[in-house]
């Protein structure tokens, strides 16, 4: 039990009815999950209102409730505090509950458009193998040190990230690396923490169903360097038109990288093969597995973050040759044919072009590229008629497929991405619905030598269509599909 005094320390309170001299259980947002003596904060969410529950959380046992509005109704030997955000108050009160966690240890945000899992996940890898206990919070896996936790989002609700960072704290965890994407800064999930340090990657077309324009999510992203404490470091990729937006109005110390401006951290791309490329930071050449001019965005920010956390150069760069790829990021499979499969999470515009651009690159006669791409339901709708005029422009042949469509209609999202391919490239679409056949056909039509592109799941084991999650792994089918290949 912990004092309701104890853990409102620092939420603004607009007004109090009851004694919050009393003693709470846990912390709960969701009138559902609430038991005996917890504490229930009410929510405005974008589906339902958290005030509707409140005599539902009181009914299950609820002890004291937080909201943004007092009830009509005020029930006898309960505490009622009004706040002005629900969901600050839930954020600051997770830090408090949890012992301000986010204090004991390095926390590192990683925000952008494409590059968080990539960048946060690296940086994992390399401080491990530098011989430190490590923290993950990511789209992928939360990681506290060795142990795995599952995740359903990029930056989780901030119960849950407090709660990783108290085991993190535990288990004597002294870095931690996390993805801030932009609905976590905006539903302040990630509000009282304290970062050591931030580090932004790009800013390109995504999530436009939420932030309705791209300035609101370019405004929400800066939010975390706006917020960074004095001591803290911003590092940021200035090639990107929006680097030096982020910085504008930081306290902490600033830092810039880049591959095409003068920045703190430079590299250059000396040689890029299908097994890696060799880049030169700072002036040292160093082999990465990773390859496309992305990943070398990627290595340079990594670079950068490790040696603004007190890194050696010449160790990090030793490390940095050791990075494996993260799973579903150009993850790739060659058959008995020699036809190339890869796996990518490309989801967004950019990714995708980013992604084919490299496959592009890598060509060295003429082999046909092969691309297999669909784009999510109940997402931001803007992007798939760009994802469809990109895909279709840049392979010789596009399959489009469904991704995962959600509760949207599938022949829907693919008319949609349909819609973006010009005149001239009609004759190289194909429209499959069905993701697994979509696939099969790709191999099918694959020659010897030929690269086939499945984007937009990258490491996802499930396809949710109709609301309904089954198992599915991009990967797993097409390596099934060319091992049994009979051509
Ligand atoms: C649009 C969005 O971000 N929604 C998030 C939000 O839920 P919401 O606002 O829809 O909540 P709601 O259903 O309206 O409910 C409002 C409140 O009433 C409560 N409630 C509801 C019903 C009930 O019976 N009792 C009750 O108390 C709910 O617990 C909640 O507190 O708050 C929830 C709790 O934190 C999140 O799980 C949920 O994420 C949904 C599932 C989601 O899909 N989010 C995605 C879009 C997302 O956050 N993605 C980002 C970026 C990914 C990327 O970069 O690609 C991420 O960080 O993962
Ligand atoms: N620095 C980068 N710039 C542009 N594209 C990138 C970059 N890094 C990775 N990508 C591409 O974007 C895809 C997604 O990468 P990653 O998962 O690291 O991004 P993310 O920001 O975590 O995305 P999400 O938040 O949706 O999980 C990769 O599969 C690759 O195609």
């Amino acid at each position: 039990m912990k004092s309701l005094k104890d853990i409102l320390f620092g939420v603004s309170l607009t007004a109090v009815s009851g004694s919050t001299s009393v003693s709470v259980n846990k912390i709960c947002f969701d009138s559902r999950l609430v038991g005996a003596e917890d504490v229930f904060i009410a929510i405005r969410g974008t589906l339902t209102d958290g005030h509707k529950y409140i005599e539902k959380a009181i009914s299950l046992g609820a002890k004291a409730i937080v909201c943004e509005e007092m009830p009509d109704t005020i029930v006898d030997g309960i505490t009622y505090v009004e706040v002005d955000s629900g969901n600050k108050a839930l954020a600051i009160m997770a830090s408090n509950y949890y012992d301000n966690p986010s204090k004991n240890l390095k926390l590192v945000g990683i925000t952008g458009t494409n590059g968080k899992t990539t960048v946060s996940s690296l940086l994992y890898q390399l401080f491990k193998k530098a011989g430190f206990k490590v923290g993950l919070i990511s789209t992928i896996k939360i990681m506290v040190d060795d142990k795995t936790y599952k995740t359903s989002h990029t930056t989780p609700d901030a119960l849950t990230i407090n709660e990783h960072l108290h085991l993190m704290n535990i288990a004597g965890v002294e870095y931690c690396f996390m993805e801030v994407s932009s609905h976590g800064i905006h539903q302040k999930r990630t509000e009282g923490l304290v970062f050591e340090g931030a580090i932004f990657t790009n800013l390109t077309h995504d999530h436009l169903d939420y932030h309705k324009t791209f300035a609101e999510y370019r405004d929400t992203k800066k939010i975390l360097f706006d917020n960074l404490p004095k001591k803290a470091f911003a590092l940021t990729n200035i090639d990107d038109k929006n680097g030096l937006v982020m910085l504008q109005n930081t306290k902490a110390r600033k830092f810039t990288y880049a591959l095409k401006s003068y920045a703190d951290y430079r590299a250059q791309i000396l040689e890029n093969q299908f097994n890696g490329q060799l880049l030169k930071i700072d002036g040292d050449e160093v082999w990465s597995k990773l390859i496309g001019d992305f990943n070398a965005y990627n290595m340079l920010a990594i670079y950068g973050a490790a040696h603004l956390l007190g890194l050696e150069k010449l160790e990090i760069l030793r490390l940095l040759s050791e990075l494996e790829n993260v799973d579903g990021r150009f993850q790739y499979f060659i058959s008995k044919e020699r036809i190339t499969a890869i796996v990518d999470y490309a989801h967004t515009p950019d990714a995708l072009k980013n992604v084919l651009d490299t496959i592009n690159t890598l060509r060295t006669g003429n082999e046909n590229v092969i691309t297999v791409v669909g784009c999510g339901g109940d997402r931001d709708k803007s992007k798939r008629p760009v994802m469809g005029h990109i895909a279709s422009e840049m392979s010789n042949t596009a399959i489009f497929t469904s991704d995962n469509p959600r509760t949207e209609q599938p022949e829907v999202i693919l008319e949609e991405i349909e819609a973006g391919v010009e005149p001239q490239n009609v004759r190289k679409i194909l429209t499959i619905e069905n993701r697994e056949q979509a696939i099969k056909t790709a191999c099918q039509l694959a020659q010897s030598n030929d690269i086939i592109l499945i984007a937009g799941k990258g490491h996802e084991t499930y396809q949710e269509i109709k609301g309904v999650r089954t198992d599915f792994d991009d990967y797993e089918i097409v390596q099934k599909i060319l091992m049994n290949l009979n051509k």
